[in-house]
């Protein structure tokens, strides 16, 4: 049974090793006040979690691949405490023991709680995309989000009409997270991750979910003063619903050379049915003049997902912020490949052919940016889109664009139900 957020915080604070949790504790920018002693609305879960940063579960394929060296130089460097510098296994321990279950219930109301200031969220509906008679098993509820790096959101991304307050972390990372239990997705594919240690990982794995993190190699975000670390992509899925069979961090190469961008790709195994699929997560380099490389980026990724499906065949679900327009040749590499992918979201225009007029909007120092550059690709084949969480309308986006108060990120969350087709050997 689940305890109340008070039993649950003194049972954390408790167990903790005092000088694990002030070893954990994040960088200047946001001194640790102990959880218990801070009065509403600030959440003690939420805290609790910042104070248990670094754990992460025994089981979990390795998600330091390439950046290790470099991931716990940029996490040591964010921390105040000479101790924790010292002794950085502190940041990969594994304690499960440690992590009680969180009602996602109680977990809302506490981000409600300290967002009371905030308007309310907008109401996003799901449009239904059934075409025949439902699968005898539940849906699979996959979420892709660049939930915007802290660190970029300060420090790099100019998005001048956006008030910094509407910035702060310990209000934004609730806007995140009530997006997330929102939706309650299945799957969560993340971009833009620079706070996996000390939120997402301890407060998800509480939520039942198995998360892993890939680093940028040189992440952006180390560039910014007070920075939390490196951002990269994140890949989570329901442990009670999927067994994990296998897990690959990809650093992402172009012609060859390794670049600056990476993907995870992991096969699942539905506990319900018995089936596997793949599913990967991937952020392609950035920024107009980089279109050739995003190709070959995205050429790689595939091949990598060709064999890691033994040429599709494995059902396949890709989620990504691929910075690139739908005219764009990675687009077209990803929607031509022998893998038979189509993206989820055309499905919500009347023909089914056409991707929504955007899925990141924001204004910077160069004017309104406008793009659709976030995809859910899946088997064409082999699985079907349910249903499709339908967009932000350009009224509830409001004039200053995003991020805002309303909304923590410049890219909208993609959300879609699959299930599988019948006859999947044959439809692949
Ligand atoms: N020290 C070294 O040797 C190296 C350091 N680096 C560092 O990495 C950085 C580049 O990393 P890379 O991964 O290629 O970065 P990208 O070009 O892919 O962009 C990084 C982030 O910037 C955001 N972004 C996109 N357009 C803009 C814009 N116009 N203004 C501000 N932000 C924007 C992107 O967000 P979104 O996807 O949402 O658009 C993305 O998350 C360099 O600036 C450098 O700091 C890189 C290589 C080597
Ligand atoms: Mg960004």
């Amino acid at each position: 049974m689940y305890q109340s957020p008070r039993r649950l915080c003194s049972a954390l604070l408790l167990r903790d090793a005092p000088g694990l949790r002030r070893s954990l504790a994040p960088g200047p920018r946001r001194p640790l006040a102990p959880p218990v002693l801070r009065p509403r609305p600030a959440s003690p879960r939420l805290q609790a979690a910042a104070s248990g940063a670094g754990r992460s579960r025994p089981g979990t394929v390795s998600s330091m691949g390439n950046g290790t060296s470099r991931l716990y130089s940029a996490l040591t460097k964010t921390l105040n405490n000479s101790a924790a510098a010292q002794h950085p296994e502190y940041l990969v321990s594994a304690d499960p023991e440690h992590l009680e279950p969180i009602d996602p219930k109680e977990l809302l109301e506490e981000c409600r709680a300290v967002l009371h200031t905030r308007p309310p969220r907008y109401q996003r509906d799901f449009v239904d995309l059934r075409r025949d008679c439902p699968s005898s098993h539940p849906p699979i509820r996959v979420m892709q989000w660049n939930i915007l790096a802290q660190a970029l959101g300060e420090g790099k991304d100019n998005f001048v009409q956006c008030p910094v307050e509407a910035l702060k972390w310990e209000e934004r990372k609730c806007l995140i997270l009530e997006e997330i239990l929102a939706y309650q997705p299945d799957i969560l594919c993340l971009q833009e991750v620079d706070h996996y240690f000390d939120t997402f990982q301890p407060l998800l794995s509480r939520l039942g979910y198995q998360g892993t993190f890939f680093p940028k190699p040189w992440s952006p975000c180390l560039d910014v003063e007070h920075n939390n670390g490196p951002d990269g992509c994140a890949l989570f899925f329901l442990q009670n619903r999927f067994k994990l069979i296998s897990s690959t961090n990809i650093r992402l190469t172009a012609m060859t050379l390794k670049t600056n961008q990476v993907a995870i790709a992991q096969t699942l195994e539905c506990k319900e049915s018995g089936r596997q699929f793949c599913v990967a997560v991937t952020h392609l380099k950035a920024r107009t003049g980089w279109e050739r490389f995003r190709s070959a980026q995205g050429c790689d990724l595939l091949q990598n997902l060709q064999d890691i499906t033994q040429e599709a065949k494995i059902p396949l679900i890709v989620c990504g912020d691929f910075n690139a327009e739908p005219t764009e040749e990675v687009y077209k590499h990803f929607a031509s490949s022998s893998l038979n992918l189509n993206s989820a979201y055309k499905l919500l225009s009347p023909d089914g052919q056409s991707e929504p007029p955007y899925t990141t909007w924001k204004i910077r120092t160069s004017g309104e940016c406008r793009h659709t550059l976030d995809y859910i690709w899946y088997s064409r084949h082999a699985l079907s889109v349910t249903s499709a969480l339908d967009l932000l309308t350009e009224e509830q986006i409001g004039p200053n664009r995003l991020p805002s108060f309303h909304y923590p990120s410049d890219h909208l969350s993609l959300v879609c139900d699959f299930s599988f087709n019948e006859e999947p050997n044959e439809l692949l």
